[in-house]
């Protein structure tokens, strides 16, 4: 089975809100595909309808090519976790995924390899109503991994963690798609895929405002910005405008030029004999390409400063 999730033209709405609008991407294998909008931006329904849980009111979602809803044994072919608190309290973490895997005809060697890959050990026999957050995003992430799936889908898996557990996830998701799955991690928050996702879909209001990987996406928004250190500030300012870059003093000593990379910023100031003590190229962080590709977009900043 070919490892991709596929949406086209995907539409649901609910009532008079239009929760996704005409949402087509394509989630490929070996990559982690980061899903990410504000809260209500429509990123739930789309892996609810992904899922085969929610019913789209056109378009169709396809996992490994086919509809999820026609897939025999699922758990072998796609893992989720969408809510972790959906656990039923009195059920002990192992008992539910005995029965999980149970119902997918998956041996029980399965549930104690799981158990152990998430950290669970312990509190295996434990009740998951007297989990914390932590253990039950575990407990999820568990179950999403049970039938060794190549596709799977996390809906903000680090929602609430602390700094361990958000490292444990991020490792978990780099080392999944290293394995070759197809892996699709939602957010609402940029920067907590820095670092982690290799693709970006950007969504606002159930619209599709990005599709691009994460390298393009910070080329771009770095541009060829460099600040400049000189005790000679004025003599460098003149010589990189005349050289063709667009310069703006910071304070007595710093400069950012823009339009020239950093490798011609030092060979234009050192061909003049400018001493310089400092030239960073800039590079922009995740958050910030994302706030410059979002600004344009009026009805996403709209959408994201009322839900934010
Ligand atoms: N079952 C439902 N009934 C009515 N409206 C719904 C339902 N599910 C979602 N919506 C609405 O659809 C829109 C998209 O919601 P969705 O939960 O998919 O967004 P999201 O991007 O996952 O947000 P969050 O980051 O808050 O989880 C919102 O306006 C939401 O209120």
């Amino acid at each position: 089975m070919e490892a991709t999730i596929e949406a086209r033209g995907l539409r649901k709405r609910y009532g008079s809100t239009t929760a996704v609008h005409d949402l087509s991407f394509t989630v490929r294998a070996g990559q982690v595909t980061g899903f990410v909008g504000p809260n209500g931006a429509g990123k739930s329904t789309t892996m609810r309808m992904i899922l085969g849980l929610d019913s789209p009111d056109a378009g169709t979602a396809l996992v490994g090519g086919r509809p999820y809803r026609a897939l025999g044994t699922p758990l072998r072919q796609v893992g989720a976790l969408l809510d972790a608190a959906a656990v039923h309290p009195g059920r002990r973490a192992r008992d539910h995924l005995l029965w999980m895997a149970h119902s997918n005809g998956l041996p029980v060697r399965r549930v104690d390899e799981v158990i152990e890959q998430v950290g669970l050990g312990s509190a295996a026999r434990r009740r998951a109503g007297g989990f914390s957050l932590g253990m039950r995003q575990r407990l999820g992430i568990a179950g999403a991994l049970l039938g060794d799936p190549p596709i799977l889908l996390f809906d903000e898996p680090v929602n609430g963690l602390d700094p361990e557990g958000i490292r444990w996830i991020r490792g978990l998701l780099r080392s999944l798609a290293a394995q070759g799955r197809a892996v699709l991690v939602s957010s609402h928050l940029m920067g907590e895929l820095e670092g982690t996702a290799d693709h970006l879909l950007v969504i606002g209001r159930g619209r599709l405002i990005a599709d691009t990987s994460v390298a393009e996406l910070l080329a771009v928004a770095s541009g060829d910005r460099v600040a400049l250190r000189t005790g000679r500030r004025a003599e460098a300012m003149t010589l990189l405008a005349n050289a063709g870059a667009t310069v703006a003093a910071i304070d007595a000593e710093r400069v950012t030029v823009s339009g020239l990379p950093a490798e011609q910023v030092v060979a234009v100031l050192t061909e003049r004999g400018v001493a310089f003590s400092e030239v960073v190229a800039h590079r922009a962080s995740l958050e910030e390409a994302y706030m410059e590709l979002t600004r344009d977009a009026g009805e996403f900043a709209a959408s994201a400063g009322r839900e934010a």
